[in-house]
C-alpha cells in the first residue's frame, strides 16, 4: 500500500478492511506492507537514503500494489513511480480514485511521451491536462463541487477483468468522493495508446474503470469501492487484486463468469432484468474464522511517516 501516512485515516482503514476480506475469500493471508510514497521519490535518495532503499525494496518485493485516494500534492510523484513500476513489471495494481488518477498521468507521460502531462489539481499550467476539474452539482453552494455518494457506472466493455469480476453486470453502483477526472477529450488518444475506459457514467463524459488489457491486473477506478466491501461480499476490485497478487485470478474469473455470486445482478443484454443491482459481490466461499485476528501483518511503520 503506497500513500501518505500521517496517522491511519479512516480511509486507508476502509482500504485495509477490503484487502481482508479480498484475501480471507481468496483463503490467503494477507500482508500489507505501508511504503510512504514520498520515501520512494529521488529527493529521498540524497536526504535519508536507509528509507529510500527500504522503500523500494519493500515495494519490489510486493506481489501487489494498491494506491489508494487522497487529497494535496504530497507523495503524487511517489504514487506515479509505484504505478509505473507496477505496469511495467506486470505486478497487479489497483489505483483508487487518486490512485487511478495518477495512474492516467503515468501512462500518458512515459507511454505515451507527454513529459508535461498532469492532472490540473498539480498542475494548473500543464499543456497536456490529462485529469481536470469536473465539478458536479453547485459551485456557489459550500462544499457542492464534489462528486460524492452513490453514482452508476456502465461497462462499455464487458470483456475486461473487472466487468467478470462484479460478473458480468451492465452496471454497478459504487460510491464516489472527488472533483477531477480523466480529461474525456483526451480518451481516444489514451484508448489508441492501449490504455482502456471499461466503466463510464451514463453520459459517457466521466470515466470511471481503466484496465491495460495486457497486462497480468492494472485496474483503476474512480469510485471508491472499499465503502462497500463486506466480509460476505467482498469488493470486486479488491478479489481482482488479491486474486492477480496470488496466481488465482483466471480461476476467480471463470467463477464468476460461470455464475458463482451471491447478490442479485444484471445479467448482460438481460433486458427484464429486477431492479436490484450488483453491488459489490463477487462472493466466495468465506474461510473458516473471521477476518478480525490474525490475518492481516503490518509491518509497523504506518503512522510514522509524515
Ligand atoms: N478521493 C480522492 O482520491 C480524491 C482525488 C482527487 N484529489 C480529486 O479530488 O479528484
Amino acid at each position: 500500500m503506497v500513500g501518505k501516512y500521517t496517522g491511519l485515516s479512516d480511509s486507508y482503514l476502509s482500504v485495509l478492511k477490503a484487502l481482508l476480506h479480498a484475501s480471507v475469500s481468496c483463503h490467503k493471508k494477507l500482508v500489507v506492507d505501508w511504503v510512504a510514497s514520498t520515501d520512494l521519490e529521488d529527493s529521498t535518495a540524497s536526504e535519508a537514503p536507509d528509507a529510500y532503499k527500504a522503500a523500494w525494496t519493500l515495494l519490489k518485493g510486493a506481489d501487489g500494489v494498491l494506491v489508494p485516494g487522497g487529497f494535496g500534492d504530497r507523495g503524487v510523484k511517489g504514487k506515479m513511480m509505484a504505478a509505473k513500476y507496477a505496469r511495467e513489471n506486470n505486478v497487479p495494481y489497483l489505483g483508487i480514485c487518486l490512485g487511478m488518477q495518477l495512474a492516467v498521468v503515468e501512462f500518458a507521460r512515459h507511454v505515451m511521451k507527454f513529459p508535461d502531462a498532469d492532472s490540473t489539481e498539480f498542475n494548473p499550467n500543464t499543456k497536456t491536462p490529462c485529469v481536470i476539474f469536473m465539478p458536479e452539482g453547485s459551485k456557489t453552494h459550500m462544499g457542492g463541487t464534489m462528486r460524492l455518494g452513490s453514482r452508476r457506472t456502465f461497462f462499455k466493455v464487458t470483456d475486461c477483468k473487472s466487468a467478470k469480476l462484479y460478473g458480468d453486470v451492465n452496471y454497478v453502483d459504487e460510491r464516489h468522493r472527488h472533483r477531477y477526472e480523466v480529461n474525456p477529450d483526451m480518451v481516444p488518444a489514451f484508448e489508441n495508446a492501449g490504455l482502456q475506459f471499461v466503466g463510464k457514467d451514463e453520459t459517457g463524459q466521466r470515466m470511471e474503470i481503466i484496465e491495460i488489457p495486457d497486462h497480468r491486473f492494472f485496474v483503476g477506478v474512480q469510485f471508491h469501492p472499499e465503502f462497500k466491501s463486506t466480509p460476505s461480499k467482498p469488493s470486486p476490485p479488491f478479489v481482482g487484486l488479491i486474486a492477480a497478487a496470488c496466481g488465482q485470478l483466471d480461476q476467480v474469473l471463470q467463477d464468476s463468469c460461470n455464475g458463482h455470486v451471491v447478490a442479485a445482478k444484471h445479467k448482460l443484454g438481460d433486458s427484464s432484468s429486477t431492479p436490484l443491482v450488483h453491488q459489490n459481490g463477487h462472493a466466495q466461499k468465506q474461510a473458516n474464522g473471521g477476518v478480525a485476528n490474525g490475518t492481516c501483518h503490518a509491518n509497523g511503520n504506518g503512522s510514522t511517516h509524515g
